[in-house]
């Protein structure tokens, strides 16, 4: 796959590539409707004898356009978004530096700048896909902007259990710990990277060492206690995760939660590796108890409750 970043404006002209077929989206999550999306256009692509690409956008447009937040929390930050979209295969991946400037532009510059120029022949989108200023460019404005110049074909929503497969579904699935849904909506579980980072090296004095990850960029389910596969240099292993404050230890809330993974069957020394959560099941609440034995108590049971989760777990 070739990655191609565009910063507004671009110079590229249509004969600086092949015909094209091009999926378009924002793609948080890169979840089955999504999936659908861009494997149409790798169809299309195919059947034409076209390249196929994908055109997604960084940062979320909300950070650029003021929306409140200034920290947006992702399904898939950029980097997963990339890796997943090269595992299904397309030719190109276009990332366009989501800007004011480029916010600004009226549907039909976006066509004619980030579609013609770059020698699309076919557009595939959702049909909710909206482009150009205060995205006026619909689905049904499409062939009118199209200038003749390409075909397009929309691709129609995706249920689950009679609702939308959507990234705002998947967000509250995830702001709820409601982890078990999200294999069929996304396709697989879902997870995070991090970088493991120092604790309190307390977890090593209480008989679970934990290794604290920093995860940063995603949105982070709820606290509690989680059943959790991880990946460590290459290696999937089990274990159980606890988000959150540690009320048993700590009287102040830390601005942030803390992430930490108990891996079974496990005694490296992790420090400083990159590693990758992937959450299947949330097990209960963060609780503060009364003492450090009750504690070891119940995480001794999470861990065998999440040991059962896994007995049937085939990868
Ligand atoms: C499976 C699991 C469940 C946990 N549940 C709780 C909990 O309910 N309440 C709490 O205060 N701490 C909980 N903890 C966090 C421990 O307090 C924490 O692992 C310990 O303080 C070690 O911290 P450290 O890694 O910074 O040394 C849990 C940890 C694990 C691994
Ligand atoms: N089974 C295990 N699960 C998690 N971390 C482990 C395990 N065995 C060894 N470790 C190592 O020990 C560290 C965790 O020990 P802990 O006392 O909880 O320290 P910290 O408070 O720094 O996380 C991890 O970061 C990792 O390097």
């Amino acid at each position: 796959m070739e990655y191609i970043k565009l910063q507004h404006p671009h110079s590229y002209k249509n004969d600086d590539f092949p015909p094209i077929a091009m999926a378009l989206g924002y793609f948080d999550g890169v979840h089955l409707g999504h999936q659908q999306v861009i494997a149409e256009a790798k169809r299309t692509a195919d059947s034409a004898g076209m390249k196929s690409a994908v055109m997604t956008f960084d940062p979320h447009p909300s950070v650029v356009l003021g929306k409140s937040i200034q920290h947006v929390e992702y399904i898939t930050p950029i980097e997963d978004k990339i890796q997943y979209i090269r595992g299904m295969g397309v030719d190109y991946l276009f990332v366009v530096h989501f800007t004011q400037e480029f916010s600004n532009l009226l549907p039909q510059e976006f066509i004619d700048q980030y579609v013609i120029d770059l020698n699309v022949r076919t557009v595939v989108a959702g049909f909710d896909y909206t482009y150009g200023k205060m995205g006026k460019g619909t689905m049904e404005t499409i062939p009118f902007h199209s200038r003749g110049m390409f075909d397009y074909a929309v691709v129609p929503k995706l249920a689950s259990s009679g609702e939308k497969i959507s990234s705002t579904l998947i967000r509250s699935c995830l702001r709820e710990g409601r982890m078990e849904e999200l294999p069929s909506l996304l396709g697989r579980p879902y997870s995070t990277s991090g970088t493991v980072i120092h604790g309190d090296k307390r977890g090593r004095t209480i008989g679970f060492p934990t290794a604290n990850v920093n995860i940063e960029e995603y949105i982070i389910p709820p606290t509690g206690v989680y059943a959790v596969r991880i990946n460590v240099k290459g290696d999937w292993h089990f274990g159980v995760c606890n988000i959150g404050y540690r009320p048993t230890f700590k009287e102040n809330r830390e601005p942030k939660p803390s992430i930490e993974v108990h891996i079974f069957n496990f005694e490296e020394e992790i420090y400083d590796e990159y590693v990758k959560v992937e959450w299947h099941a949330r097990l209960r609440g963060e609780k503060k108890f009364s003492g450090i034995d009750e504690l070891v108590g119940q995480i001794a049971k999470d861990r065998q409750e999440a040991l059962v989760y896994f007995e049937n777990y085939h990868g």
